[in-house]
């Protein structure tokens, strides 16, 4: 490392990049310390400015790429870089792959764990995220549309996207209509979109005061883009249909599922389907009770109902409606209740699990750190944990196997490609 005078941003060093961090971050070093540069590669030679601390190390920025590594790749979107929705289209395809593979065994490793089987990981491709969650604001002279720069409140306006679906890229630019003719200057909103099995699914955030006008834009707006519904939401509150032309519907071992406006579902079809077939595949024939714990709106509660007797437990009100909704129209009404508990501050105590076959949970990325006590405390002899946060998921998984569970097998998929993120599934036996 060769440093410099100071810059008017911060301490200026020039440093190569070794390595790349969990979160996709290169690294580098300063002062025997940890650099993270973002939408940098290992061999990359950068004159970088020291611009905060991180976890032990210190955050940076690329002032200048002296010298490109070789695993250094032509980004295939003209918005990589700026727009925080990815941060890895720079990196050879293959070491990229290579590098998300080792997210999860380092994990485990650093809690001193190791999976019996670690299977390969499973590769979702670009282009099939379902749902998108989009943040606008209309300045003085137009409509921004898109995801923030990283660790910034700046907007990158983006009137495409190569992860999304191709009906879901295809809303971006009417949507950039709509709004513009909608929102006044400096108002904002948040938009999640899904392209269900019935059509586009649109929920609108935002503090604008719907006029009747507005209302009628946005029935002609789900009219010309054929949306099968469109809500809206005043800043987080209950979310109000505008116009519904027809259910959105997923489907979840073959029941169909209306999902609550903006709810949780998995971000695409083929990694859903990787985890139930996982999920599946993990539980014995002579299996009969199963508690579906973070449930959401029942991707994993129908496929296990279908022969299984299944408590699930969730922690959004609406999305339990979903769920028992669709469970009273289906064949397996009789054998699925579903419950609104919070886990974090009810988890579903050991004596409740205990004399059940198989516990599956799918919390959110901080995990499940209360209601895996509770676990590691029942005697199910099978749990399988979902996950989209491979460090929570190590400090879940080393409480279990301090409980006693022996830590079978685990699936990482990529179902977030070209992020830091990964998804996975494992297998936990008593
Ligand atoms: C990763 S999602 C999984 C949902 C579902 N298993 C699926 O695959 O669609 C995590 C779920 O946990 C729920 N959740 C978050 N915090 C919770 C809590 N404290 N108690 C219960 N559920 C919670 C969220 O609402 C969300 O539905």
């Amino acid at each position: 490392m060769r440093r410099r005078a100071r810059g008017g941003g911060g301490r200026q060093a020039e440093v190569l990049v070794d390595s790349l961090g969990a979160k996709g971050d290169g690294l580098a070093e300063v002062d025997g310390r940890p650099l993270f540069l973002p939408q940098t590669v290992p061999g990359d030679r950068v004159l970088a400015r020291v611009t905060g601390e991180r976890s032990g190390g210190f955050k940076g920025a690329v002032i200048e790429l002296l010298e490109a590594g070789p695993l250094r790749a032509e980004p295939p979107c003209p918005f990589f870089g700026p727009c925080g929705g990815c941060a890895l289209q720079h990196f050879d395809d293959a070491a990229y792959a290579d590098w998300k593979a080792a997210l999860l065994p380092l994990a485990l490793e650093r809690r001193g764990l190791e999976a019996g089987r670690l299977l390969p990981l499973v590769r979702v491709p670009p282009g099939r995220r379902r749902r998108m969650v989009l943040t606008a604001v209309r300045t003085a002279k137009a409509v921004l549309l898109g995801y923030h720069e990283r660790e910034s409140h700046q907007l990158v306006d983006i009137d495409n996207c190569l992860l999304a679906t191709p009906a879901l890229a295809a809303l971006l630019q009417p949507l950039h209509d709509l709004l513009g003719d909608l929102l006044a200057v400096r108002e904002e909103a948040r938009i999640t979109a899904l392209e269900s099995e019935t059509g586009l699914d649109l929920l609108i955030d935002s503090r604008h005061v719907l006029a009747l006008q507005d209302r009628e834009r946005l029935a002609a707006f789900a009219e010309a883009v054929d949306l099968a519904r469109l809500s809206w939401a005043d800043a987080g509150s209950d979310a109000e249909p505008v116009c519904l032309r027809r259910d959105p519907i997923l489907s979840f071992g073959g029941v169909p599922v209306v999902p609550p406006p903006g709810g949780f579902v998995q971000p695409t079809t083929e990694g859903q389907q990787v985890l139930v077939d996982r999920v599946l595949a993990a539980i014995p024939d002579t299996a009969a009770t199963a508690a579906d714990l973070f449930s959401g709106c029942g991707t994993f509660t129908f496929p296990l109902a279908e022969r299984l007797e299944v408590y699930a437990a969730e922690g959004e009100r609406d999305a339990v409606a979903s769920l028992s909704a669709a469970a009273r129209r289906s064949d397996r009404a009789g054998r699925v209740t579903a419950e609104t508990r919070d886990l974090a501050r009810f988890p579903v105590l050991a004596d409740e699990l205990s004399g059940g076959d198989v516990v599956v949970f799918d919390p959110p990325r901080n995990g499940a750190r209360e209601q895996v006590r509770e676990l590691a405390l029942s005697d199910v002899p099978l749990v399988v944990a979902v996950s989209c946060n491979p460090t929570t998921f190590a400090r879940d998984a080393r409480a279990l196997v301090d409980g006693g569970y022996r830590l079978k097998e685990a699936t990482p998929i990529d179902q977030f490609p070209w992020s830091g993120h990964l998804e996975l599934v494992a297998v936990f036996e008593r």
